[in-house]
C-alpha cells in the first residue's frame, strides 16, 4: 500500500493532522514528545487507499533519543526502499525558522515532500505574517496552510497530498542549511510589532523562579483538589446510585434464581452478607469485580485524566519541568522526566513508555524504576483514598510523604551508583494555548476506554482467583507461606499477605481485598505503602521488560523488594 508519512519537529500538530486524515483518534498534548511510537491509519482518496503513519517528532535526521530514533530508522528503512512513499512535513508556523531545518534536510535527501504550514490560526495573535505562495516558490515544494484543531485547510491538503516530487539529492552542512533557512525566512515571513498579551505575561511568570514556584504550588493544589472533588462527585451522584439502586436489585433477582450456596452463585454473586449483596465483601464476578472497577476506581480515572488533559493541552507541563530541573538533576534526570512521572500517576504503563524521550538508557532506567516503585497509579490512589478516608488526610499524607522520600533516596543512590551523567535539559517550551473542548473530551474518552479494556480482564481474573481459592478453602494456606514476613517485618495481619501478592495482578483489587480486614490506622498506612512500592502490576512489569530488557528489570525488582521492606519496616517501627 502507498504510504504517507507525517514528519516534523515535536509538538507541531502531527497527531492532530493524522487524526483528521484517518479518523483514528490518538493522544495529542501541548508538549514535545507526546507520540513516542509510530501509529498507522488508513485514508481513502477516490478509489485508492493509503497507509498514513504518524511519527514521533524529531528535530533532525540524526536521532538523539529513542523516540527520534524510531522516526529516523523508519525513514531509512521504508522510504529509501519503497518508491510509493510520500512525506508530509508538518511545520509549526509560529516557529518557522527552527522548523525549516528539518524541511531542507528532507528535501536534500531527495524525498517527495509536501510542507504543511500548521497553527495558522495562532500566527495572527503573534504578529507573524507568512506568504505561503512565496514560501512554496522558495522551497520548490507544495506548501499548504492549515489549522488542524479546527480542520481549516485539510480539504486542500487532501487534494494536494501527492504533488510533492523528489528533487535531486544534495549534500549541505548544517551551517549551509541554517544560512539557507535564514534567507527563506527573511523573504517569506514578516513580523509586526505588538504589545505583550495577558497570555504571554502568564507564560513569562510561570517560568520565573519565584512566581513560577508560587504558580507551581497553586497548580498542584488545584489539581489535587479538583481531582478529588470531581471523583467524589461522580461516585456520590452517579455511580453509587447506579450500583445501589439499579444494579443491586437486579443482582438480587439473579441471586434468587441461582440459589445461594451453589457453585454458580459463589462464582457470579459470591457470598451474601446478612442476606444482601455487599459489593465490597461478596467477591463475585458480577458483584465485587465491576464494583471495584467502576464505582471505586473509574470515577477517579475520569477526573484525573480530565484534569491532566487540560493542563497538558494548555502547555503548562514543560514549564513545570523547567522549574523542577535542578531537583531532578540530583536524582540523575533532567526536568523533562517529570512528565513521564506525572503520566505514571494515571497509569505506570504510559509513564514508562514516555521515558523514551529521555536521551540515555541510564536515564530511562532511573526514571522507569522510580515510576514503578514510588508512583502509585490512579486506580491504586482511588483505593487508598477509600482505605484511609476514615482517618482524614493524615494517613494519605504519610503514604505520599513516604513515597516522596523513597523516590528521592532511590534516585539519589542510583545517580551515585550508576555510571554516566544526566544530560542538560534542552526543552522547547510551547506557547500557552486554550484547548478546544472536543480535543479534551476525545482524549479523555480515549484514555478511559483504554483503562476499561486493559484493566477489566485483570480485575475479573483477580476476583476469580480469590473466589476460587476461597471456595476450595486454600486461601489461608496460600497466605500462611508469606504471613511470617508480613507479620514480623511489616506488622500486618497474616491475612494481608495474600492481598499484597494479588497486587501483582491488579493493585486496585488487592486494595479492595484489604478493606474487609478492618485493619487499624498504622496497619492500613503500611499496607498502602507496601502495595504502592512492591512489585508493579503485571502490565507495568511487561512494559518495563519490553522497553528495557531482563537485566534492567531484574535490577529494578531487587531495588523494589529492598525498598519496600525498608520503608514498611521503618514505618512499623516509628508509627
Ligand atoms: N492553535 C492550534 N493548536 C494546534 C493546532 N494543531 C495542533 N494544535 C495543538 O498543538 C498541540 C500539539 O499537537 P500534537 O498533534 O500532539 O503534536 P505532535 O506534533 O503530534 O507532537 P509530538 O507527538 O509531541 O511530536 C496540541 O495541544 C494540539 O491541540 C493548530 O492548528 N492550531
Ligand atoms: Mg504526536
Amino acid at each position: 500500500m502507498k504510504k504517507i508519512i507525517l514528519i516534523g519537529n515535536p509538538n507541531v500538530g502531527k497527531s492532530v493532522i493524522f487524526a483528521r486524515l484517518t479518523g483514528v483518534r490518538v493522544i495529542t498534548s501541548n508538549y514535545p514528545g507526546t507520540t513516542v511510537e509510530y501509529r498507522k491509519g488508513i485514508m481513502s482518496v477516490g478509489e485508492e487507499t493509503y497507509e498514513v503513519i504518524d511519527m514521533p517528532g524529531t528535530y533532525s535526521l540524526e536521532p538523539t533519543s529513542k523516540a527520534e530514533e524510531v522516526t529516523c530508522t523508519f525513514l531509512d528503512d521504508v522510504c529509501c526502499r519503497e518508491k510509493d512513499c510520500f512525506i508530509l512535513n508538518i511545520v509549526d508556523a509560529t516557529n518557522l525558522e527552527r522548523n525549516l531545518h528539518l524541511t531542507l534536510d528532507l528535501i536534500d535527501k531527495g524525498y517527495p515532500v509536501v510542507v504543511v504550514l500548521n497553527m495558522c490560526d495562532d500566527i495572527k495573535h503573534r504578529g507573524i505574517d507568512i506568504d505561503a505562495a512565496k514560501l512554496e516558490e522558495l522551497l520548490g515544494v507544495p506548501v499548504i496552510s492549515t489549522c488542524a484543531v479546527t480542520g481549516v485547510g485539510i480539504k486542500v491538503l487532501r487534494e494536494r497530498l501527492f504533488q510533492g516530487v523528489p528533487r535531486p539529492p544534495r549534500q549541505r552542512t548544517h551551517e549551509e542549511i541554517w544560512r539557507a533557512v535564514g534567507v527563506i525566512v527573511s523573504q517569506a515571513q514578516r513580523l509586526t510589532h505588538r504589545h505583550h498579551t495577558l497570555r504571554e505575561m502568564m507564560e513569562d511568570l510561570s517560568i520565573r523562579p519565584f512566581t513560577g514556584l508560587l504558580i507551581g504550588i497553586g497548580v498542584i493544589y488545584a489539581v489535587f483538589k479538583s481531582v478529588r472533588f470531581i471523583g467524589e462527585g461522580l461516585i456520590q451522584y452517579v455511580f453509587d446510585p447506579l450500583f445501589n439502586d439499579v444494579y443491586a436489585p437486579l443482582l438480587m433477582k439473579l441471586s434468587a434464581f441461582l440459589q445461594p450456596g451453589t457453585f454458580g452463585h459463589h462464582i457470579l454473586i459470591g457470598e451474601l452478607i446478612d442476606g444482601k449483596i455487599d459489593f465490597k465483601n461478596s467477591i463475585g464476578l458480577l458483584t465485587t469485580a465491576p464494583y471495584v472497577e467502576f464505582d471505586m476506581v473509574l470515577p477517579y480515572i475520569i477526573s484525573f485524566y480530565l484534569i491532566l488533559g487540560i493542563i497538558e493541552d494548555i502547555g503548562y507541563l514543560p514549564r513545570f519541568a523547567l522549574l523542577l530541573d535542578a531537583l531532578m538533576h540530583r536524582v540523575g534526570l533532567h526536568g523533562f522526566a517529570i512528565i513521564p512521572v506525572l503520566l505514571g500517576f494515571g497509569c505506570n504503563v504510559p509513564g514508562i513508555m514516555a521515558t523514551r524521550v529521555l536521551e540515555s538508557k541510564r536515564e530511562r532506567f532511573i526514571a522507569s524504576t522510580l515510576i514503578s516503585i514510588a508512583v502509585p497509579c490512579a486506580a491504586l490512589q482511588a483505593m487508598m483514598i477509600k482505605l484511609l478516608g476514615p482517618w482524614g488526610m493524615g494517613g494519605l499524607a504519610i503514604v505520599f510523604g513516604t513515597l516522596l522520600v523513597a523516590w528521592l533516596v532511590i534516585g539519589l543512590v542510583l545517580n551515585k551508583v550508576l555510571k554516566g551523567y544526566s544530560p542538560e535539559l534542552v526543552l522547547e517550551i510551547p506557547h500557552y494555548r486554550f484547548p478546544p473542548m472536543n480535543i479534551i473530551f476525545s482524549k479523555l474518552w480515549l484514555r478511559v476506554r483504554e483503562f476499561i479494556i486493559d484493566a477489566f480482564p485483570f480485575v475479573i481474573a483477580g476476583v476469580l482467583v480469590v473466589n476460587l481459592l476461597q471456595y476450595f478453602r486454600v486461601l489461608e494456606a496460600a497466605s500462611s507461606i508469606f504471613a511470617p514476613v508480613t507479620r514480623t517485618i511489616l506488622g500486618l495481619p497474616g491475612e494481608a499477605a495474600f492481598p499484597l501478592l494479588i497486587g501483582f495482578l491488579r493493585k486496585d483489587i488487592a486494595a479492595g481485598l484489604l478493606l474487609p480486614l478492618q485493619m487499624g490506622f498504622k496497619q492500613t498506612v503500611i499496607a498502602c505503602v507496601v502495595l504502592s512500592m512492591s512489585f508493579p502490576c503485571i502490565a507495568t512489569f511487561i512494559i518495563f521488560l519490553k522497553e528495557l530488557g531482563w537485566k534492567y528489570l531484574l535490577a529494578a525488582t531487587g531495588i523494589m523488594v529492598l525498598a519496600t521492606l525498608a520503608a514498611g519496616g521503618f514505618l512499623n517501627l516509628v508509627l
